[in-house]
């Protein structure tokens, strides 16, 4: 299979942003350099299994709304293991907001692969410098891997949102029947291994399985992890949708975040987190 990568400047509506794309055969992935954020995955050309907001914005440290954020070395707000002083830091870590360096790449006739990295100065909770390595692989599917070998308190995430056609008919499985919902702050333990959608849902679901389905009516994505100890299962609905600025009113209807995650803060250790994306059909 043929296979490439080229430099590009913007992807979609975000005509100034520096990117690059991944080709294999049919396949097309695009990352952006801002984040290290995988914005589009294309197994085939019509059809995106990433969904990006018609809204997103990345001028002025505002995170790209879409795609696959890397969340890092915090999740959500920073708790004070990771921000001892309590200073004012963005949700989801720092490393949204920066520009990543592409510093090797690799094409064959099995895979495209592209490695980028980020080294941070300015940890509230860490002197001296830290390395992050994001690395994507193209073939017959797509897998994101994000590595820190420095021990040191880090949490992460790899926040994708997935395209979905219809919100009702949506469903993520199999997942532990317990979870903490973040939207009500309590501990649920649910009947089902499988998360339905109608309602807002914020859900940090513990020691997952290694494999997920996404499963739409007229499709099905097959999810790996590896190095997690959560999925954050995330749809904002009606109320969260108008009320988030890049999003549109009725955003919620065209994604869920389906996201691997590392949350653990008791020990310093080095990060090795990995989501692979695959379609069935
Ligand atoms: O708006 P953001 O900082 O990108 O966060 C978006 C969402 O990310 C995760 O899924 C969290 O569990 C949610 O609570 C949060 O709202």
């Amino acid at each position: 299979m043929n296979s490439s990568i080229t430099a590009q400047t913007g992807f979609a509506h975000l005509t100034d942003l520096p990117c690059i794309t991944l080709q294999y055969g049919n396949a097309t992935a695009v990352i952006s350099l801002y984040g290290a954020q995988v914005l589009s995955y294309r197994p085939a050309p019509d059809v995106d299994k990433l969904w990006l907001s018609p809204l997103a914005q990345w001028h002025n440290q505002t995170p790209i709304r879409g795609g696959v954020p890397v969340c890092w070395p915090w999740f959500g707000p920073a708790d004070s293991r990771v921000n001892p002083k309590q200073n004012k830091v963005p949700n989801h870590g720092v490393v949204r907001t920066r520009m990543w360096q592409l510093v090797n790449q690799h094409t064959d006739d099995s895979h495209a692969n592209a490695t980028l990295e980020i080294t941070v100065d300015d940890l509230p909770h860490h002197a001296g410098d830290v390395t992050l390595q994001l690395q994507v692989i193209l073939d017959s599917r797509l897998t994101i891997n994000l590595c820190c070998n420095t021990s040191l308190p880090q949490q992460a995430a790899l926040h994708s949102y997935f395209a979905i056609t219809e919100l009702a008919q949506t469903r993520v499985q199999p997942l532990p029947r317990q979870y903490s919902d973040k939207v009500t702050a309590t501990t649920v333990s649910d009947a089902s291994e499988q998360a339905i959608f109608n309602a807002e849902v914020d859900r940090v679901y513990p020691s997952p399985a290694a494999s997920l389905q996404l499963l739409m009516p007229d499709s099905v994505v097959n999810l790996n992890q590896q190095g997690q100890d959560a999925t954050v299962v995330w749809n904002p609905w009606v109320e969260r949708s108008r009320q988030i600025t890049d999003l549109r009113d009725d955003s919620y209807l065209e994604f869920i975040c389906v996201e691997t995650a590392r949350l653990q803060l008791d020990e310093a250790a080095p990060l090795n987190l990995t989501q692979q994306i695959k379609a069935a059909t």
